[in-house]
């Protein structure tokens, strides 16, 4: 299984299987929504969309990182949002960088989103389907981001079936500057515990992939290995 490593702005083409990565935060963040029971996530484009959805449905739930907002439920903080009851809720996320990166491959058949929490489960349904080639999308700082490339590659080697040590891998993201900043509360919306829960490897059994429905949204759902994602 060959892999590729882009920045959101070197995507040229539309990959066959696209994984997208946000370890700080927004896909750690969207699998503790799962986690908290929520039925899907819906990726929005910008904030004004965001708030557009709620709009027209006041009772789904909508996140944005940065600091909080008028028309915003919740803020982009693993830690912050886990003790929320998100039971068959719709949750609307909009961020920076990850969700950004989702809509820049939602054309591809297959597109995955990923962080260390569900990096297995991830890397298990790669393994399934054992396509040729998976475009990782390295969302943070240009496709440089530290946590995000250290992410990517260890889900790489897990797909390609290697035995991996992932200890070098969390060491690079704890090292990250996006760790830096959320330890020292540059981030607005954030608490200094949510690089912990950022690299707890393997926190949840499903994968999360994202597709374009039939309203024209691109909805993340969670996946387990028994369930097929459309591609
Ligand atoms: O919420 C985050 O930590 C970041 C915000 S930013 O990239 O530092 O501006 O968003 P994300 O899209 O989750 O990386
Ligand atoms: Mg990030």
């Amino acid at each position: 299984m060959k892999a590729r490593f882009l920045g959101i702005a070197e995507l040229t083409d539309v990959p066959d299987v696209a994984v997208v990565v946000d370890v700080m935060r927004a896909y750690t963040v969207a699998a503790w929504a799962f986690a908290r029971g929520a039925g899907r996530v819906v990726l929005a484009r910008s904030l004004k969309d965001a708030l557009a959805l709620k709009a027209g449905h006041p009772d789904w739930v909508t996140l944005k990182d940065g600091s909080p907002a008028p028309g915003f439920d919740l803020v982009n903080s693993p830690a912050l949002l886990r003790d929320t009851d998100l039971s068959g809720r719709t949750v609307v996320q909009k961020t920076t960088a990850g969700t950004v990166g989702a809509l820049a491959v939602k054309d591809a058949p297959l597109v995955l989103c990923a962080s260390f929490v569900v990096a297995e489960a991830t890397a298990g349904l790669l393994r399934a389907r054992a396509p040729r080639e998976v475009t990782y999308v390295v969302t943070g700082e240009g496709g440089r981001a530290e946590e995000d490339l250290a992410c990517a590659e260890y889900i790489a080697g897990l797909a390609g079936g290697d035995a991996v040590d992932a200890d070098p891998y969390l060491r690079r993201a704890a090292a990250s500057r996006s760790a830096a900043e959320l330890t020292q509360g540059v981030r607005e919306g954030s608490t200094p515990e949510d690089v912990a829960l950022c690299l707890e490897l393997d926190r949840f059994p499903f994968a999360m992939a994202a597709a374009v429905e039939g309203d024209s949204l691109m909805v993340l759902r969670q996946v387990t290995r028994t369930d097929s994602p459309s591609a």
